[in-house]
């Protein structure tokens, strides 16, 4: 099984690439293009991984939402997040019922 230390190792790497060379760095690029195009890279992704599971191909599925993930990970770092915030908002979310939590957004 691979570790989800990988997801350590990624936030390490997004937050050194900030001002690194983009003609080098693919990360870089989309830190220097910036917001639009980082958002335009999470919705291309999103689109592709629905794609890829409506075809029904269990690789192309993995590869497409890695290349999600990947693109969240690169958005999470531009805004000044990174992985470990929306582990703890699952964990906060943890053993709490789907229904119970949406009711409870309506009240706020
Ligand atoms: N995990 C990834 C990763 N997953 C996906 N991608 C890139 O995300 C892009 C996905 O875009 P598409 O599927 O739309 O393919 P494309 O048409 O070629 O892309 P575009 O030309 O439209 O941007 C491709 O360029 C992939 O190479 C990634 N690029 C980098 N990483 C990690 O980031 C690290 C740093 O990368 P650099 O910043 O390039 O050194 C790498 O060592 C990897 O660990």
């Amino acid at each position: 099984m691979v570790s989800a230390d990988i997801l350590e190792r990624l936030s390490t790497m997004l937050a050194g690439r900030h001002g690194a060379d983009p003609s080098s760095s693919y990360v870089a690029r989309l830190f220097h293009k910036g917001t639009d195009e980082i958002l335009k890279k999470v919705g291309e992704e999103a689109v592709e991984t629905i794609m890829a599971a409506k075809d029904g191909n269990k690789l192309h599925l993995v590869r497409e939402v890695a290349d999600l993930w990947f693109h969240t990970l690169v958005l999470l770092e531009h805004a000044g997040l990174s992985h470990e915030d929306v582990l703890a908002e699952l964990a906060r979310r943890e053993g709490i019922s789907g229904i119970d939590e949406k009711n409870a957004r309506k009240e706020q």
